[in-house]
């Protein structure tokens, strides 16, 4: 799915008026209907409602919101709500709403003033707010009077904030520093196409959870719109996956080589290795210091093992002589000096065989120590780092616009696909693309994760999937083996194992998917 831009958003509005034969009272109806029927679906006998309204389209979102609410519930709910006058402007479909409100009698209508004492919530605690005030038309700073009365807001306990499109406060593109004075939802119900700050976590005190709602319009209107962001969604993964064939054998399925491990860090290959296996690989080989032979041999029978002449760590990476379709390599592998070693000449007698490799842990550190190695790197190699560890190799970043930014940079500069590993994974393309994942949760955050979603992105690329589907396919299944692992575990019990364990289910569902 792509992440549209404020321009393409607004674009799209117009299409539908344009097109639909609709006016812009009628679109801001179609929101609103939406939003009142994920509210009706999930919240039961709301006692009391107060809606935060701005005097701009958004605030016409709130205003027949409200409306609808009322119509729906009655008098059975009270509900409250406070135009804030922040400018002296009101938008036609602001006043529009505003009359029509006015007939209803169970609604109250107060304003606020910029300057005037905040009011007082008196059943805060049993209310749900709705904020209407900015969506995503907010184009400069706001005053401090409104930051104030926004931060006051947050500090009241609600039933639950939903914030309409986006929180006020937040602007939808070039936030940079800005952490002041926004509304903090517990979730944002939005439209047409997920905003860029929902996946920075900067922002997520502020989002909540977010929802993106079903709105109608024709969705040819965003065909030839170009973007760089995307969003991995079920259509996408379902338009990558590649059903086994009959008439096939395990050659078919490519024939893998994972290169890792070190003394007392055995475990992480063994996870790697599980992981290519369930994610499909025909066959697997691995390079492991002695001390690994055993412990690799019981724990994953199908796997060949090859092993270094040290014992604890790696000393010397032999040339591949074997055909091999992917490379994974640094999974737990240390960072020992001879260990550098190796891998330097490794990556310098296989510059030219450009066989797909996965970079991942010990082997991204040795690579930030000793940089000039990206030289040797081939093409179209995919980097799975985490946090720290791509700070290691690009340098610090004052926020998640600029540390982008460099994934964006640093892709492009050395042809590489880079999966950053986090809350919404995201991936950056040679070409300077960016897909943010859709699965996974908290409960990922375990030891092993990685060293699973490495064997897995090896195991795709030998099955002979580009390496973009790769990235993209891996972190996929990867989240949603997690997710499903939640369900059935909780996040707090999820250990690396269960991922693996689960990968079986996610393809399970992906197949069921519609195209
Ligand atoms: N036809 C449309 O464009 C539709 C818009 N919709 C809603 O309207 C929102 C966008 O509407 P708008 O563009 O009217 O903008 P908003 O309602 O988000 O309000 C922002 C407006 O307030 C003013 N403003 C911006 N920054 C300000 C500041 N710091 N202090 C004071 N005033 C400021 C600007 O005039 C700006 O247009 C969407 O998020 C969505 O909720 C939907 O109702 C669907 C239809």
């Amino acid at each position: 799915m792509k992440i549209l831009s404020l321009n393409q958003i607004k674009k799209i509005d117009q299409y539908c008026i344009d097109n639909e034969d609709i006016s812009s009272i009628e679109l801001i109806e179609r929101y609103a209907k939406s939003c009142l029927n994920w509210i009706i679906h999930n919240y039961h006998n709301i006692q009391k409602v107060i809606l935060l309204a701005g005097n701009e389209k958004n605030g016409g979102d709130g205003l027949s919101l409200a409306r609808m609410l009322s119509q729906q519930y009655g008098d059975s709910t009270i509900i409250t709500i406070y135009i804030l006058n922040i400018s002296n402007h009101f938008s036609p479909e602001f006043i529009i709403n505003k009359n029509k409100i006015l007939k209803y009698r169970g609604i109250e209508l107060k304003t606020i003033d910029e300057g005037e004492d905040f009011p007082i919530f008196l059943d805060n605690k049993d209310s749900l707010l709705i904020d209407a005030i900015f969506g995503i038309g907010l184009n400069r700073p706001i005053k401090k009077y409104w930051k104030s009365f926004f931060n006051y807001i947050n500090e009241n306990k609600f039933i639950s904030v939903i914030s309409i499109d986006i929180p006020s406060g937040l602007f939808m593109e070039k936030n940079q520093n800005n952490f002041e004075g926004i509304i903090k939802a517990t979730h944002t119900l939005t439209f047409k196409s997920p905003k860029l700050p929902f996946f920075l976590s900067d922002y997520a005190n502020y989002i909540g959870k977010w929802h993106l709602l079903n709105i109608e319009y024709k969705k040819s209107y965003t065909n030839e719109m170009y973007v760089n962001n995307f969003y991995i969604d079920d259509i996408f993964i379902k338009s990558i996956y590649k059903k086994r064939k009959k008439f096939s054998h395990k050659g078919t399925y490519g024939h893998g080589l994972l290169i890792g491990g070190y003394h007392g860090m055995i475990g992480s290959m063994a996870l790697s290795s599980k992981a290519s296996f369930r994610i499909g690989i025909g066959k697997l080989s691995l390079y492991v210091p002695r001390c690994g032979y055993q412990i690799l041999q019981i724990l994953i029978p199908e796997a060949i093992i090859n092993t270094d002449s040290e014992d604890k760590f790696i000393s010397n990476i032999p040339p591949i002589n074997i055909h091999v379709n992917a490379i994974g390599i640094g999974m737990g592998m240390g960072k020992k000096t001879i260990t550098a070693y190796a891998l330097e000449s490794f990556f310098l007698k296989n510059k030219k065989n450009k066989i797909p490799m996965v970079i991942d842990a010990d082997a991204i550190n040795i690579l930030a120590n000793r940089f000039k190695i990206i030289n040797f790197i081939p093409e179209k190699t995919i980097f799975t780092p985490h946090t720290k560890e791509f700070r290691r190799l690009c340098g610090p970043w004052k926020n998640d616009y600029q540390k982008l930014n460099l994934l964006k940079k640093f892709s492009k500069k050395y042809k590489i696909y880079i999966v950053l590993k986090g809350a919404h994974t995201v991936i950056s393309t040679p070409n300077g693309n960016l897909y943010f994942n859709s699965t996974g949760n908290p409960g990922m955050a375990t030891a092993g994760s990685g060293d699973v979603l490495s064997g897995m992105i090896t195991g795709l690329l030998a099955q002979g999937y580009t390496p973009k589907q790769s990235c993209i396919m891996g972190v996929y299944l990867h989240g949603l083996a997690g997710d499903i692992a939640s369900i059935e575990k909780n996040e707090e019990s999820i250990i690396a194992e269960d991922i693996i364990n689960y990968i079986g289910e996610s393809y399970q569902k992906i197949k069921m998917y519609k195209k």
